[in-house]
C-alpha cells in the first residue's frame, strides 16, 4: 500500500486532569483518498485534528508523518506537506492586512520568500481575481473570504489540507460552490483532504472514506458508500438520521 500522508496510530489523548476523549484512534490518509471524520459534537473531532496538526502531542500512541514520527526535528517539512482551513472565514484572516499578505503567510513562515506570483497563481486557482491581493478582508464576503483561506492553505502546494468544518459557516449556493472547488483542488493539483464535517453531503461529494468517530473512539470506518449507504454501527445509522444533508 502506498505510504500514507499522515496516520493516527492508536491514539489516545486526555485533556490535563480530564478523562479520555480519545481512545485508540487508528486513522490513515494515503496520497489521493479523500477523508471524512464525521461524529456528534464532543465526539473528539477538533481535538484529533489538532493532534494530526502537531499542535498537541498525544498521551497514547503516535501520529505519524509520511510514514515516520512527527518529530520536532520533521515539522518544517511536515507544514510544508500538511496545511488547515478551518470553519470561521471572518476570524481566521487578520483585519489589519492586505490579502497578498495573508495568502504569502505560509511561504514566509516556511522561508521561502512572499513571491507575488505564486500568490497570484493561488488566487487565481481558487477564483478570485488577481487586484484580491491589494485589498482587505473586509471588503469580501464569507465565502470569498473561504476561498482567502484556501488559496492561503494550498500557495505552497501542500500534499494534505485538513478542513475542519469548512463550509458550515456558509449559505447554501455558497457551500456548494466551496464544495466543488474544493474537489476541482484534489483533481487538478493532486491535494488530499481530511475533512471534518457534519454535513453527511458535502462528505459523500468530497472522500472516498468516511471514519465515525463516536464518543472518542472510531466505531465504524471504510469507503463513503458503504459506511453512509448501509451503516453497520447503530450509531451511525443514528448520525445519518439526525444531521442536515445537501439537496440533491
Ligand atoms: N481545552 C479543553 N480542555 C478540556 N476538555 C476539552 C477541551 N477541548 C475539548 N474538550 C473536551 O473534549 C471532548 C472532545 O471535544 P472536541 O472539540 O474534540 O469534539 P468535536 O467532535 O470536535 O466537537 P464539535 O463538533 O462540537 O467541534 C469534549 O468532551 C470536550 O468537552
Amino acid at each position: 500500500m502506498t505510504e500514507p500522508i499522515i496516520s493516527a496510530d492508536r491514539v489516545g489523548y486526555a485533556y490535563r486532569g480530564g478523562a479520555a476523549v480519545l481512545t485508540d484512534v487508528s486513522l490513515a490518509v494515503p496520497p489521493g483518498r479523500n477523508v471524512a471524520l464525521v461524529g456528534e459534537s464532543g465526539a473528539g473531532k477538533t481535538t484529533l485534528l489538532r493532534l494530526l496538526l502537531g499542535l498537541t502531542r498525544p498521551t497514547e500512541g503516535a501520529i505519524r508523518f509520511e510514514g515516520g514520527l512527527l518529530t520536532r526535528g520533521r515539522l518544517r517539512d511536515y507544514r510544508r506537506a500538511v496545511q488547515a482551513v478551518f470553519q470561521d472565514p471572518y476570524s481566521s484572516l487578520d483585519p489589519r492586512h492586505r490579502i497578498g499578505r495573508i495568502v504569502a503567510e505560509p511561504l514566509r513562515g516556511l522561508g521561502l520568500g512572499a513571491e507575488p506570483a505564486k500568490v497570484a497563481a493561488a488566487l487565481e486557482a481558487v477564483g478570485l481575481p488577481t487586484d484580491t491581493a491589494g485589498r482587505y478582508p473586509h471588503e469580501f464576503s464569507g465565502g470569498q473570504r473561504q476561498r482567502i483561506a484556501i488559496a492561503r492553505a494550498i500557495v505552497g502546494n501542500p500534499r494534505l489540507l485538513l478542513a475542519d468544518e469548512p463550509v458550515s459557516a456558509l449559505d447554501l449556493t455558497t457551500r456548494v460552490r466551496i464544495v466543488d472547488l474544493l474537489g476541482s483542488l484534489c483533481a487538478d493539483r493532486g491535494l488530499t483532504i481530511l475533512l471534518v464535517s457534519h454535513d453527511l453531503g458535502v462528505v459523500a461529494e468530497l472522500c472516498e472514506h468516511t471514519a465515525v468517530l463516536e464518543h472518542g473512539r472510531l466505531v465504524e470506518q471504510g469507503p463513503t458508500s458503504q459506511v453512509l449507504g448501509a451503516p453497520s454501527h447503530p450509531y451511525t445509522r443514528r448520525l445519518l438520521e439526525s444531521v442536515p444533508r445537501l439537496p440533491a
